[in-house]
């Protein structure tokens, strides 16, 4: 599923970058007018991110909401001649116009992890940041599809639900937590390890976004080739340490912003192509019942309305199993911390 995307939407943004006559008939009769917001555009995610959601043809209008530096972004992405009429807002009192009419709403605000940090000590900055987004886009575009990438997602995810519950918006089929590059990571390292063409490659990746919580699920990737143990276990643990890899590697100066943006760009195109009535299967981090914990990420086919199935585990390996039952604590509190932080007279 991943690859395939990948190589139509780089094939498309060819296209779109080469023929603005093409994607404005596109865009004015085969697809609906589909309008994204970036909050946080003028990040380090939030400006690739930004420019891919131009480069794709199914995007009709691009809103830039940052706290700071977006008209710069803005005036710099709308230059590119593809169809998406670009906006860009900076300051809280021009969020509400931002999101007004929004379709899907991706969230790479907040601050990212340092040498040394986990995910989970960012949630002290991160925790308001996105309780006050969710705030207005409840207020703004409830309708919305909303995808999570600030970190941690484990527990931003319930703070966005719980937001929305407050204001009487929560659809749990319209809020997701981005949990791609996990998936991109697992395809990259599996495909290198075993010299298969990484376009045909799919593994998918369940629980949570951090560390253990993060579970490949090596023994249902496909193509199917023999892995060692010891091959489980390596390609296991780089993919629960990719993001501190990227960390320890750019030394201070920020967390994972291409690849991320890559795969943001990659599950919203997804989410739109479900909207627009194009179903198809992404793994991500939801409202849940397929485990005893209230938000998993596993398989979910999406659809007219966001969510339209969240798909079972499968049969999991001994070694998944372990992992499974090892990762249930963790996340368990993860997700009861952004809902006490939401609701601190329940905590
Ligand atoms: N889900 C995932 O797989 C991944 C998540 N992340 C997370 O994404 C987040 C952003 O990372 P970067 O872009 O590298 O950080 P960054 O610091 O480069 O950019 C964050 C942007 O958010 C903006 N911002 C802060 N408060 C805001 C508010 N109230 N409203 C709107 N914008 C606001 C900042 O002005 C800044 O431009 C971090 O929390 C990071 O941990 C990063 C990589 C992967
Ligand atoms: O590791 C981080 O802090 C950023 C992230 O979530 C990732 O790269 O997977």
């Amino acid at each position: 599923m991943a690859a395939r995307s990948v190589a139509t939407l780089l094939k498309r943004s060819v296209s779109a970058a080469t023929s603005t006559q093409t994607t404005r008939c596109m865009s004015s009769s085969s697809t609906p007018k589909r309008k994204v917001a970036v909050l946080g555009a003028a990040g380090g995610i939030g400006q690739p991110l930004g420019l891919l959601m131009k480069l794709n043809p199914l995007v009709t209008d691009l809103s830039l909401y940052d706290i700071a530096g977006t008209p710069g972004v803005a005036a710099d992405i709308s230059h590119v001649d593809t169809g998406a009429r670009v906006e860009g807002f900076a300051g809280e009192q021009d969020l509400g116009e931002a999101l007004k009419g929004c379709d899907v709403v991706i969230i790479p605000a907040g601050v990212p992890r340092k040498p040394g940090m986990t995910r989970d000590d960012l949630f002290k900055i991160n925790a308001g940041i996105v309780k006050g987004l969710c705030t207005a886009i409840a207020e703004h575009c409830p309708g919305a599809l909303v995808n999570m990438i600030s970190n941690p997602v484990n527990s931003t995810v319930p703070i966005a639900a719980e937001v929305f519950k407050q204001h009487g918006t929560y659809d749990p089929r319209k809020l997701f937590g981005v949990t791609t590059l996990d998936v991109v990571r697992a395809r990259t390292f599996y495909s290198s390890l075993k010299g298969l063409s990484v376009r045909e490659v799919n593994v998918p990746v369940v629980g949570g976004h951090a560390g253990i919580t993060i579970l490949p699920l090596f023994s249902q990737a496909s193509p199917k080739v023999q892995l060692t143990d010891d091959e489980i276990e390596a390609l296991t643990k780089r993919t629960q340490d990719g993001g501190t890899e990227v960390v320890q590697a750019k030394a201070g100066k920020g967390s994972a912003t291409l690849s991320m943006a890559y795969a943001g760009a990659l599950f919203a195109e997804a989410c739109i192509k479900g909207l627009n009535g194009e179903e198809n299967i992404q793994c991500t981090y939801v409202a849940s019942n397929i485990t005893d914990l209230p938000f998993f990420s596993s398989k979910v086919r999406l659809g007219k309305n966001g969510v339209e199935e969240v798909l079972g585990l499968g049969t999991l390996s001994d070694y998944e199993q372990n992992g499974l039952d090892a990762l249930k604590e963790e996340l368990r509190s993860s997700i009861q911390k952004g809902i006490d932080f939401v609701n601190p007279q329940h905590a």
